[in-house]
């Protein structure tokens, strides 16, 4: 699993390192770091790096400082760099000495529109972990002129470091190359960062636990069940699904094919659209009503079941059962409606809510607003259920505070249809007694990938996701293996 830390933790962490580092030795490797992967991007997007020309725009503080330096490194590898101050004032000393003595220049940053429009890589230093709020007019009046490909320094500007939110003109990098730690921008807002690096300057020692994880390909298939020699379809776990309706029987084939493909065991429907479902997958146990269903180790219960009084007696049942629950999508409506409903719930019993930004404010009263991690923990607790936050980052709360996420490989997946899949594919994992939380993190995990995988490019529809969870299976087992 891959670590990230919010800048609170990463800054008392380089206070701990810097107090037993000579002066200046972090930032140098933080630079030279970066240095190393400019000089990476000017070969990709320029053909080579001597003689190419590099604009570094400068903040007031130590992430302008980096830049400063990396501009010197570059200097000497005959690069021709020019810095433009926003706080000429303010620009980090040592940086600016190291870079005039290795031959840059250094500009105002106002009068630096020509040197943007003819860089072939511009270095964004403008503000770094310190960050608060959009960029300020100095600096976003520059963005106009920038066509270059964009390296971000630790992060793109105008992005908050923490949420990953933009409320104004903000840095879009094409690479960004970070220190010591991975922080939530990175995660929360992939689309702004690009590929991030991480440069080593020594951090990890200091950081303690990760506020948030992110699974990695070996996660998602060391946790995928695998049935072994002694198995057979009851053991790896029955996955019971509670979808759709006679008028839209969509949910429930959509939700029980995702449980037949993400599962080697067995998948029961309960509903009125259980010919359909029938018709669709022969291989799922189909009867028309939850109260005659048989036993399941899960259920997926919501996706097109209506919010009135059937629903609401579907989801109690389901939740009196002593097994783990996924309420996604009406069951979601009825919880908001009718929080009593809750009562049915048998003690102890695991309970995954899998709610889209609507339908958490429904549940919470509020939207999820600009700190995701935050909302999504706090409904967690207060639900004493896991909490999984979809949107372009999923992220996965328990009601301890744990956290996943999993950026999305691209905005495919916001299509119709796309959550049911999501939701057969998590109570396929609760059945095979995954922990919840892992159980949804995997589950969005593989639902991107198989995203991906069936889109390449263009749209495609949740059945086509639903199509391509094997493939994606069979990706993660090859790699994770590998
Ligand atoms: N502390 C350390 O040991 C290390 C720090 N490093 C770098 O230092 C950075 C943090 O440096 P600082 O704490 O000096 O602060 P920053 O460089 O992140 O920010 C400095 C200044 O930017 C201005 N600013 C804040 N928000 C702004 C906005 N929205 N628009 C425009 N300007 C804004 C403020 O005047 C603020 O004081 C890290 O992101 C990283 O790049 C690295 O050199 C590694 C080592
Ligand atoms: N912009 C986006 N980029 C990537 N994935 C997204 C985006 N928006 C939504 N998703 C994902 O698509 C799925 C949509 O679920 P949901 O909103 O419940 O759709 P539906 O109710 O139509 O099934 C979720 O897995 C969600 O994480
Ligand atoms: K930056």
């Amino acid at each position: 699993m891959q670590g990230i830390w919010i800048t609170e933790r990463i800054r008392d962490a380089e206070q701990r390192l810097l107090a037993v580092t000579p002066e200046g030795a972090l930032m140098y490797r933080a630079a030279f770091g970066l240095a190393v992967h400019a000089a990476e991007m000017l070969k990709e997007h320029a053909g080579r790096v001597a003689g190419r020309r590099v604009a570094l725009l400068v903040g007031a503080g130590n992430n302008g400082g980096d830049a400063l330096w990396a501009g010197a490194f570059l200097r000497r590898r005959g690069v021709g760099v020019t810095a433009l101050l926003l706080a000429a004032d303010r620009a980090h000393p040592a940086g600016l000495a190291a870079l005039r003595r290795a031959g840059g220049r250094v500009l105002p940053a106002e009068d630096g529109a020509s040197v943007l429009e003819q860089a072939d890589l511009v270095i964004d230093g403008i503000v770094g972990i310190s960050a608060s709020g959009p960029l300020r007019p100095g600096a976003a009046n520059l963005l106009e002129h920038i066509s270059a490909p964009v390296l971000a320094v630790d992060l793109p500007s105008g992005v908050d470091p923490d949420t990953g939110t933009v409320d104004g003109p903000a840095i879009t990098a094409a690479r960004t190359v970070t220190f010591g730690a991975r922080k939530p921008v990175h995660v929360l807002n992939p689309a702004r960062c690009g590929d991030v690096d991480l440069v080593d300057i020594g951090l990890s020692g200091e950081l303690g636990e990760p506020d948030l994880l992110r699974l990695d390909t070996a996660d998602a298939a060391g946790a995928w069940p695998v049935p072994g020699p002694e198995d057979d379809k009851y053991t790896q776990g029955v996955v019971g699904i509670a979808a759709g309706s006679a008028a839209f029987p969509g949910a429930a084939v959509l939700a029980a094919g995702a449980a037949v493909r993400a599962t080697s065991g067995m998948v029961r429907y309960a509903g009125p659209a259980a010919d359909v479902v029938r018709d669709h997958w022969p291989e799922v146990v189909a009867t028309g009503s939850v109260f005659d269903a048989g036993r399941v180790q899960a259920w997926v219960v919501g996706p097109g079941i209506g919010t009135g009084r059937e629903g609401r007696e579907v989801l109690e049942h389901a939740l009196a059962q002593g097994v783990p629950v996924c309420a996604d999508a009406d069951a979601i409506t009825i919880i908001a409606n009718s929080p009593e409903v809750l009562d049915a719930r048998e003690p102890g019993t695991p309970l995954l809510l899998t709610p889209h930004a609507g339908e958490f404010e429904r549940l919470t009263g509020r939207p999820p607003g600009s700190d995701r991690v935050s909302a999504a923990r706090a409904a967690a607790a207060r639900f004493d259920a896991v909490l999984l936050l979809k949107g372009h980052c999923t992220v996965v709360a328990d009601a301890g505070g744990r956290v996943l996420v999993n950026p999305a490989r691209g905005s495919w997946p916001a299509t119709a249809g796309s959550g049911d899949v999501l939701s057969g594919m998590t109570g396929a994992l609760l059945a095979a007694r995954l922990d919840p939380w892992l159980a949804g993190g995997v589950a969005a995990y593989v639902h991107s990938l198989a995203a991906e995988r069936a889109a390449r490019g263009v749209p495609v529809p949740a059945s086509g996701i639903l199509d391509a969870i094997p493939e994606a299976v069979r990706t993660i087992r090859a790699l994770g293996q590998g």
